[in-house]
């Protein structure tokens, strides 16, 4: 059980290099927060600094209401899984996951117990006279955590721990961590990722951290469908949400927008009578595109290429007025519209508006 409270962390290196500042954020017991970010937005740093790995050069950390700033690793009740999972290799399962709990001089009935319960938790039971050689990466990986479940810290800390595992193991070992979570309902979890899928699915919220602070906290789905600003937008979902210069032309419930070099697409963002004439950019997912042959449509565009997944087709437009290629997701095959002009368009509930890089919704 354990509740963190961040309030204005920064980080300085060599007293001028500032990596992050003001950083603001309450963790409730129970929450499994995923931070992401561009490389070297600060992800680690920030993780790092709530071990107690790193000095904390701005700001409080709380944990439990206790101010921990100068509380040393071990005393804070944290756990950290890294995404090498350096096991010793001459040791046995069971002595490497009991290895810390023998230096704490704890009795061996305790250790006893404590082992039988991670290895239950995490299917080691079968492995736990084994070395590390002699086990897959993603059991490797296990007892990694398994190091860490012995010990029952109040907090676990995750640095991108499935980094290091191919593609199908790390399908298996990121849905291991999520009944992992749900077996432990009481732990707090923060966990690291490039993944965006790991965040989009293990996360109770996503932290998204960049320019050295935090560009938008909420749960996944909120920030997929609500982005507060165009960083999150373009962050958040692959391909990128595409962003479109405009004009706002009719405000009320229902926003109309006319694109630069398009046509006339509706937001169901409201705006104000003022608002009529402001730039703005309307943000739509590849995802949220429906080809139309209707008059009602977002724009048309020539489709240079197409991309077929299989289940989806990739459409990538010509530039459209000033703004970049963009980018459309069908469901289904359609190699045949390569080189043809198509007309798109979006439901008004998926078509978000932006000024000045910031969302019109959350004014
Ligand atoms: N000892 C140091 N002195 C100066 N700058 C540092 C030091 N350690 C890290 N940095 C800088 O701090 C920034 C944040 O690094 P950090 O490793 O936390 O980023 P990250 O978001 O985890 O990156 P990645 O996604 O690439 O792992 C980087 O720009 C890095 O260059």
């Amino acid at each position: 059980m354990a509740d963190l409270k961040l309030t204005n962390v920064a980080k300085t290196y060599g007293g001028n290099v500032d990596v992050l500042k003001d950083i603001n954020l309450d963790i409730k017991t129970g929450e499994l927060i995923v931070f992401v970010g561009p490389s070297g937005c600060g992800k680690s740093t920030l993780l790092r600094m709530i071990a107690g790995l790193e000095k904390i050069t701005g700001g409080e950390l709380q944990i439990d209401g206790q101010v921990v700033n100068d509380v040393p690793p071990a005393q804070r009740g944290i756990a950290m899984v890294f995404q090498s999972y350096a096991l010793y290799p001459h040791m046995t399962v069971r002595d490497n996951m009991s290895f810390a709990l023998k230096l704490a001089k704890k009795p061996k009935a305790e250790i006893d117990a404590a082992i039988e319960k991670a290895a239950r938790i995490l299917q080691l039971d079968d492995y736990l006279d084994r070395l590390p050689k002699a086990l897959s990466g993603g059991q490797r990986q296990r007892v990694a955590i398994g190091r860490s479940i012995v010990r029952d810290p109040k907090v676990y800390l995750f640095d991108e721990p499935l980094s290091n595992l191919d593609a199908a193991l790390r399908v298996a070992t990121r849905i291991e961590i999520a009944q992992l979570k749900e077996s432990m309902p009481d732990s707090t979890m923060i966990y690291v990722t490039h993944d965006q899928v790991e965040a989009m699915t293990l996360a109770t919220r996503i932290v998204v951290l960049a320019n050295k602070g935090i560009a938008q906290v909420g749960t996944p789905l909120e920030l997929y469908e609500r982005p507060e600003n165009e960083f999150v937008a373009q962050f958040i979902g692959s391909p990128a949400m595409n962003l479109l210069s405009g004009e706002i032309v009719e405000t009320g419930a229902q926003t109309k927008v006319k694109l630069d070099g398009g046509g006339v697409v509706t937001s169901a963002v409201p705006t104000q009578t003022a608002d009529k004439g402001m730039k703005v950019n309307v943000g739509i997912r590849p995802e949220d595109m429906v080809a139309t042959t209707g008059d009602d449509y977002a724009f048309e565009g020539k489709v240079h290429i197409t991309e077929a997944l299989g289940e989806v087709t990739l459409l990538y437009f010509d530039k459209v007025g000033n703004n970049d290629a963009v980018i459309g997701k069908l469901p289904g095959i359609h190699a045949e519209l390569r080189g043809k002009p198509v007309r798109m368009a979006a439901a008004p509930d998926k078509v978000q508006i932006f000024a000045n890089g910031r969302s019109l919704y959350y004014r």
